[in-house]
């Protein structure tokens, strides 16, 4: 479906489809709204190509955004799912997260196709070139593609798609995450499965192993997940509702809370959020990804939020991640 930009300031407008609707707002503040049946809908920022906002039937929020998030540009929101990209993090010599998530994407009007997905009920195409800028820090010509669905059960995807355009026949390497802020009742009544017994990198980069059992949470953790399965599930005990994140083109998953201490250091985010929120974050980290001229990677994500078939403790980790 391509997608018409809106005309004037302030001005909403229906693009073709009755469930896709751009609405322009000054200081950059663009944004796409997706509905789906009942209450579901997704919001999307274009500054930052950010989802910044997910909801299910009832209209419950899904993604964490800080009470302190600043929302005028040029800094990145704090929640929903920034991007981070050409660098994940403090992985290479750019600024942390590199600078998609600080740059204003536009409507893509007429993108590759993609596969026909008849279970999705609204999406938008969008789009992120370098700047004049961007080519003094990393001399790489691209193009990113970013597809946001919404599906008919009110599972949120994002596909993206990223190209080498480089005309001087260099390639280019680069990491990646959906940076995703789940929000959470209770960050001590939750557990990851999917990640146990796996490889991570820690905050000093230095490789080791998790235990045999779920995670859970009791400190800060920063970790990165390495080769892990495409399913991770992140269980909310008290909500009774389980994440379901499945991945493609993605090796690697950063698993965030920054707890207490580094909650009160960060300025746009509340000394108490951390217990609201986690971040799960599918990523290429460990092993940049190289393209030569003309070549295109994909890395995608569904995200979707069941009820838990939790009973004091119950849970069928394998009816979560493969059922
Ligand atoms: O504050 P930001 O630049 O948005 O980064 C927030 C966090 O992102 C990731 O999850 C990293 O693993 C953390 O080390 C980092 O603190």
């Amino acid at each position: 479906m391509a997608a018409s930009t809106p005309q004037s300031p302030h001005h909403q407008q229906q693009s073709s489809s009755p469930f896709v609707e751009y609405i322009r707002a000054p200081g950059g503040l663009d944004k796409v709204l997706l509905r789906g049946g009942r209450s579901c809908s997704v919001e999307i920022r274009l500054f930052g190509g950010q989802v910044t906002s997910w909801k299910n039937d009832h209209g419950e929020e899904l993604l964490f955004v800080s009470s302190k998030a600043n929302f005028r540009p040029p800094k990145a929101l704090r929640g929903g799912i920034p991007i981070c990209f050409p660098q994940f993090g403090s992985h290479g010599n750019l600024e942390q997260h590199g600078f998609a998530r600080n740059r204003l994407w536009t409507i893509d009007d007429n993108p590759p196709p993609l596969p026909v997905n008849p279970a999705i009920k609204a999406f938008v195409d969008i789009i992120l070139k370098p700047t004049e800028d961007d080519l003094k820090t990393w001399p790489h010509s691209f193009e990113f593609r970013l597809r946001i669905a919404l599906g008919a059960l009110g599972d949120l995807s994002l596909t993206s798609r990223i190209r080498n355009t480089n005309t001087d026949g260099r390639p280019f390497s680069y990491t990646f995450a959906y940076h995703t802020y789940f929000s959470v009742s209770d960050i001590s009544e939750v557990r990851v499965e999917g990640l146990e017994t796996m490889d991570y990198l820690d905050l000093k980069k230095e490789r080791c192993t998790e235990q045999g059992d779920a995670i859970v949470f009791e400190s800060e953790v920063d970790k990165v997940y390495l080769s892990t399965p495409p399913k991770v599930a992140i269980i909310d005990h008290e909500k009774k509702r389980t994440f379901v994140v499945t991945k493609e083109g993605l090796p690697d998953v950063v698993v965030w809370n920054p707890w207490d201490k580094k909650a009160k250091a960060m300025q746009d985010f509340g000394d108490s959020e951390y217990k609201h929120m986690l971040c799960v974050e599918p990523a290429a980290v460990e092993k940049p990804i190289t393209l030569k001229p003309g070549e295109e990677w994909k890395g995608r994500v569904a995200l979707s939020a069941v009820p838990s078939s939790y009973c004091s403790g119950q849970l069928d980790p394998l009816m979560v991640l493969h059922g």
